[in-house]
């Protein structure tokens, strides 16, 4: 049997649905786990060029670090609190997860403890079991009329609302970071402090990610503005509501109660005073955990580190820099064309490079950024030691060598068409190199220096300096002819009669350094380089 070129890790239950389409993929070799100890883990990760986990494992640096030919990290859900982000984009490995598919699960799981809580399922359900009929004890209210505070109106927060309103309750929200129409068109009454939204909650949801900003946003003084009335869930992570606060919250009868989905440490330790709090439901982390949103995520987060891995496709990763989202596969072949120029004008500026800035001309007003980000790519390859440098570490490989990086966007000009410009300086020397895009697919090298040109950037290309005199593309034919390397394409430019002349020289393979010796040695050749755009 033949190697497969990529092996994959998967582990933490990724439903076979989405495995599938990795196993279908001939050049991916899939192995399966069980959700292990990290130092298990850590054992074998430097064999895998990509994993697909959930929650229940940590992705350390120390695991990034281990993991030598590690591109891609897959996460068959939302939160990517687990994985060490800046130490992933650092070495370059792009982190995709799979948002939006398990959204209606923890909504509707969301409401299921609601109304638990409301009518005090649990503890009825346990008291018939345990032989009891407590019909006076166990007294509910209605969700009609009342008000639900959701913190977070994102992709879950905005299913709550939908819910909310369909119970007759009353929706306000607290997200800074959303804009007026969403609020408008979920019809979510927007408060601008979360006090307010405390103070006026009957329920209180919290649907943000974990991070410094919301680890700990709901704690003592938090709860303590809230009725006794008051119910809180928390299905986002655990710390977003402090355990301690709530449990004191809860056991005073501060608030009336709570839900629990996600936890500080999980699993729970199983003498964790929560367990035994009466008006807390506890659930171990259950919100995705249905058939639907299990397929869902797991598809989606398969099928991209597959395409990522195959194609090089980053478009799902969340740390490319802004190189996300669909528009970028449209991106391609600007994409590539600005890589070329990259290692073009790294060519003809050797040492140190010291500033990089790309002009982008065309329609695509959103591309300039990216295209930054592949010229760098381009400008860089050679000089990140231990990993490839790619669109995900290209800016912080900049930063590290202190290169300061630039991107312009330029309005066309009539039916002019789309056009790159990369402007590098570096040690004595700057240089423009210019490319243009044929029939949107096809990249040519158009400027060098002051030089127009036009030769594709294929194979290795040769920029040759030279006089302007007659018989100096015989003798460069000839030489590389005796030395076998077959010419593609030859464009000879000057900036007047008799005075500089500068070749683009597109050849099949590259050109050996005797030959490229003997080229320096005739008389009217100022300078040989060449570039591997391949
Ligand atoms: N229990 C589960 O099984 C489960 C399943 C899926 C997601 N989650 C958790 O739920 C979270 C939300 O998921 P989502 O898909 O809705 O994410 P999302 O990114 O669509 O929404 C998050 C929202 O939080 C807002 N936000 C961020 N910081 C904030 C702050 N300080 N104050 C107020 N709002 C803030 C953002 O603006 C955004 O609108 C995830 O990050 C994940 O941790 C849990
Ligand atoms: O962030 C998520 O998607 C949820 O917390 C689900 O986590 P899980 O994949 O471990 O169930």
């Amino acid at each position: 049997m033949t190697e497969r070129r990529y092996r994959v890790l998967v582990t933490d239950e990724v439903d076979p649905e989405g495995v599938a389409i990795l196993r279908a993929h001939p050049d991916i070799e899939v192995v399966e786990k069980p959700t292990r100890p990290l130092t298990e883990v850590l054992e074998e990760i430097g064999t895998y060029d990509a994993f697909i986990g959930r929650s229940a494992t940590r992705v350390t640096r120390e695991f990034l670090q281990a993991g030598e030919r590690l591109r891609i990290i897959g996460r068959a859900g939302v939160g990517v609190d687990n994985v060490d982000l800046p130490t992933a984009t650092e070495l370059g490995i792009a982190v995709i997860n799979a948002p939006g598919g398990n959204t209606v699960s923890v909504a509707e799981l969301a409401f299921g403890v609601l109304i638990g809580l409301a009518r005090h399922v649990p503890v009825a359900a346990e008291s018939m079991r345990a032989g009891r009929w407590d019909r006076s004890k166990l007294g509910g209210i209605e969700l009609r009329g009342k008000t639900m505070a959701i913190i977070g109106v994102g992709r879950i927060g905005g299913e709550m609302a939908r819910r909310a309103r369909a119970f007759g309750m009353q929706v306000i929200g607290y997200d800074p970071y959303i804009a007026a129409p969403r609020f408008e068109e979920l019809a979510i009454e927007r408060v601008e402090r979360l006090n307010e939204a405390l103070e006026r909650a009957d329920v209180l949801t919290v649907h943000v990610p974990l991070n410094n900003e919301t680890r700990g946003m709901i704690g003592a003084p938090e709860l303590s503005r809230m009725g006794r009335q008051a119910f809180v869930l928390n299905l986002a992570r655990g710390g977003v509501v402090a355990e301690d606060a709530l449990a004191d919250a809860l056991t005073s009868g501060r608030i009336a109660g709570a839900a629990v989905d996600a936890f500080d440490h999980e699993p729970l330790p199983v003498d964790s005073p929560l367990r035994a709090i009466p008006n807390l439901i506890l659930t171990p982390h259950l919100g995705a955990s249905t058939t639907d949103a299990q397929r869902n995520v797991a598809v989606e987060a398969c099928e991209a580190v597959r395409d990522a891995l195959v194609t090089g496709d980053l478009s799902a990763a969340m740390n490319s820099s802004g190189v996300g989202g669909a528009a970028t596969r449209e991106l391609r072949p600007l994409l590539l064309l600005a890589d070329r120029l990259g290692r073009l004008g790294r060519a003809l500026v050797p040492g140190a490079l010291s500033s990089l800035e790309v002009r982008y001309t065309g329609p695509r007003e959103n591309a300039p950024r990216p295209l930054l980000l592949s010229a760098l790519q381009g400008a860089l390859r050679d000089v990140v030691e231990r990993r490839a440098i790619n669109l995900v570490n290209a800016q912080h490989v900049a930063a590290e060598r202190g290169i300061e990086t630039a991107w312009a966007y330029v309005e066309p000009r009539g039916e002019q068409g789309e056009e790159i410009e990369l402007r590098l300086e570096g040690g004595e020397r700057s240089i423009r190199v210019g490319g243009a895009l044929l029939g949107e697919t096809h990249g040519r090298i158009i400027r060098i220096g002051g030089f127009r040109v036009d030769v594709a950037p294929r194979g290795v290309m040769m920029v040759i300096r030279n006089r302007d005199v007659p018989g100096v593309i015989g003798r460069v034919g000839t030489l590389l002819g005796e030395a076998g390397v077959n010419i593609a394409e030859y464009h000879q430019a000057r900036l007047q009669i008799g005075g500089e002349a500068l070749a683009a020289v597109s050849v099949d393979s590259r050109v050996p350094a005797n030959v490229v010796d003997a080229l320096c040695t005739l008389s009217e050749i100022l300078e040989v380089r060449q570039v591997e755009m391949e």
